[in-house]
């Protein structure tokens, strides 16, 4: 890990945190929606350090990979391994996982188990793939214009650049936070970002279905 990406992990942990305690102060209880994938390991690791009212937050996931939670590719394992410890671990995390063998015959019963969550959220922090795509809203998934388009909470994807099938939140529910962060390192994505902010073609780049929400970006080399 630089040091660079260190200190990014370490400045998004405490915006965020002020973010949580700021609506904290005002409401009882105050939703935050995270990335899976590798970026966020070292902000989920600082953010759990954050000495906050962590019995009053609620957790969830942008997007899952349709997978066992206990493989390695679980995003629920990555946040349960890095975020939910400590202090943290009194916070109350939903997962986006059933009991079903695919995303499509599961998506009802995750839909139900996240009803409780209250939107909007505080923060919903993002990230974002080589392709543009995130969540799991992917360019060259079948299931894009309706996870774009529609007003269900939850959407099944299948994507061939992916190996597990998955299940995302839509666009219009991730669109409902106070505040939209994007966490992104490299010169790669970096570049991504730059050729998204240059068009508008958002089933070509969906990263910019949520670049005028407004989009706080952290970036690090
Ligand atoms: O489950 C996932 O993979 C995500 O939630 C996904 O949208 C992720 O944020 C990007 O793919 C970036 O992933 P990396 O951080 O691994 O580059």
């Amino acid at each position: 890990m630089s040091q660079q990406r260190q200190k990014l992990a370490e400045q998004l942990a405490e915006a965020v945190a002020q973010a949580l305690s700021e609506d904290l102060d005002r409401q009882e209880r105050v939703l935050l929606v995270v990335s899976g994938g590798s970026t966020p390991v070292p902000f989920f690791k600082a953010l759990a350090a954050k000495p906050l009212a962590w019995s009053r937050i609620d957790i969830t996931l942008a997007d899952e990979r349709w997978v066992d939670e206990q493989s390695s590719d679980s995003n629920a394992k990555l946040v349960r391994e890095n975020l939910l410890q400590g202090d943290a671990a009194a916070a109350r995390f939903v997962p986006l996982t059933a009991e079903a063998s695919t995303p499509e015959e599961g998506v009802a019963a995750v839909a139900e188990q996240t009803a409780s969550l209250s939107w909007p959220a505080s923060v919903v922090i993002l990230g974002m793939g080589g392709d543009g795509h995130t969540a799991s809203l992917f360019p060259d998934s079948q299931e894009l214009g309706l996870a774009l388009s529609t007003d269900e909470p939850l959407v099944a994807v299948r994507t061939p650049s992916q190996p597990q099938p998955r299940i995302t939140f839509s666009a219009s529910r991730l669109h409902q936070a106070h505040r939209h962060i994007l966490h992104i390192t490299g010169d790669d994505k970096r570049a991504v970002l730059a050729n998204a902010l240059n068009g508008d073609d958002v089933r070509q780049l969906p990263i910019r279905a949520f670049l005028s929400c407004p989009l706080a970006i952290y970036w690090a080399p």
